[in-house]
């Protein structure tokens, strides 16, 4: 990387942390003793903790002089009130950090950006926002600030993803360890690894994939259909909390790129209003509601880099291009 950037001087590295727990929210710069803070959230986001921290760790060695920052995905669900935080556990699991926190945040951060760019004060109502990437989640917005989000404590919670469950029974998971006798590390393993999109179709993670072998195949079209009726039912529930719905926005891998699946979804919201014209859809237009829609549905690429350079720039005093 150094060598291909040759005599570009590097003014700061800007990382994707994706849990800053209860204790970091804001960019902050990386020494040894944040690094070790960091390092303590491994275990609630195992996919990856331990990659970023790996990489700021391998500068700091190398670089020791490198200002290196830490923007959290975290950060933009900070303004999440207290009846989203918290999970209805005895209440010393709230004192000792156990909450929703809610990931994605620098997409969010950069949908907040962008809508506010290209829509002005329309982006400013009730908007959900659809992270559908590897990882997916929703955020729905007021005033274009969190109010609330599908994901959790850690990143496992809410729409099942490709290779993640979402939200799951915690029942279940004590039924896998007490009665299969799973051990903690293979039911870690099968909720992060083998559940979702893969673990339903047995097939693959990628929705492409299993949308070219849906046809004869009963096993990808339940996982394709659950993973399209989890959205639909987070985004009733994202738009109760709303109170209504006037912007519906996709983006990430899925969000931005599939358009069948985004037609899928938006046929069952019709209760709200929803009414994709179907050429802009087709062609990922930035709009691709109908104009009889009562709600605006956008696609919207996103940018999470952009979002980690300019905080990470803001906070060494340096502007950002
Ligand atoms: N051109 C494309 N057409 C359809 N789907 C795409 C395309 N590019 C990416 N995707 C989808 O995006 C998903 C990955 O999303 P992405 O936001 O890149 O995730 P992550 O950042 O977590 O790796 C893949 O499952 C794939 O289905
Ligand atoms: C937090 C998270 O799930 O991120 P990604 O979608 O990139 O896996
Ligand atoms: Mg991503």
């Amino acid at each position: 990387m150094l060598a291909r950037l040759g005599s570009h001087h590097i003014a700061a590295v800007a990382h994707r942390v994706v849990h800053g727990g209860a204790k970091y929210f804001d960019p902050v710069r990386v020494d040894a003793a944040v690094l070790a803070d960091l390092k303590a959230y491994i275990p609630l986001a195992p996919l990856h903790q331990p990659f970023a921290l790996e990489a700021i760790e391998a500068l700091l060695a190398t670089a020791p002089g490198l200002p290196q920052v830490a923007c959290f995905d975290t950060a933009f669900h900070h303004t999440l009130p207290d009846v989203e935080k918290m999970l209805p556990l005895p209440y010393g699991a709230w004192e000792r950090g156990l909450r929703r926190y809610g990931f994605h945040g620098l997409s969010y951060e950069f949908m907040s950006v962008a809508l506010a760019e290209r829509y002005g004060d329309a982006a400013r109502g009730r908007t959900i926002v659809a992270h559908l990437g590897s990882g997916a989640s929703l955020c729905a917005l007021q005033g274009l600030r969190s109010v609330a989000t599908t994901m959790g404590f850690s990143a496992l919670d809410g729409l099942m993803m490709g290779t993640r469950c979402g939200a799951l029974d915690p029942g279940a998971v004590l039924y896998l360890m007490e009665i299969e006798k799973l051990t903690l590390e293979q039911v870690g393993h099968v909720l992060y690894h083998e559940s979702g999109l893969l673990g339903l179709s047995g097939v693959s993670s990628d929705p492409r994939v299993l949308l070219q072998q849906e046809a004869g195949n009963e096993r990808v079209q339940a996982a394709l259909a659950l993973y399209v009726r989890r959205i639909v039912r987070e985004i009733g529930a994202m738009a109760a909390v709303l109170g209504g719905l006037d912007m519906l926005v996709f983006t990430a891998g899925i969000g931005e790129h599939n358009a069948v699946l985004r037609e899928r979804i938006c046929r069952e919201l019709a209760f709200l209003g929803v009414d994709l014209q179907a050429d802009a859809n087709a062609t990922h237009a930035p709009r691709i509601s109908s104009a009889a829609s009562r709600v605006t549905v956008a696609v919207e690429p996103t940018n999470e880099e952009w979002v980690a350079a300019w905080r990470t720039a803001s906070l060494i005093g340096r502007p950002c291009h």
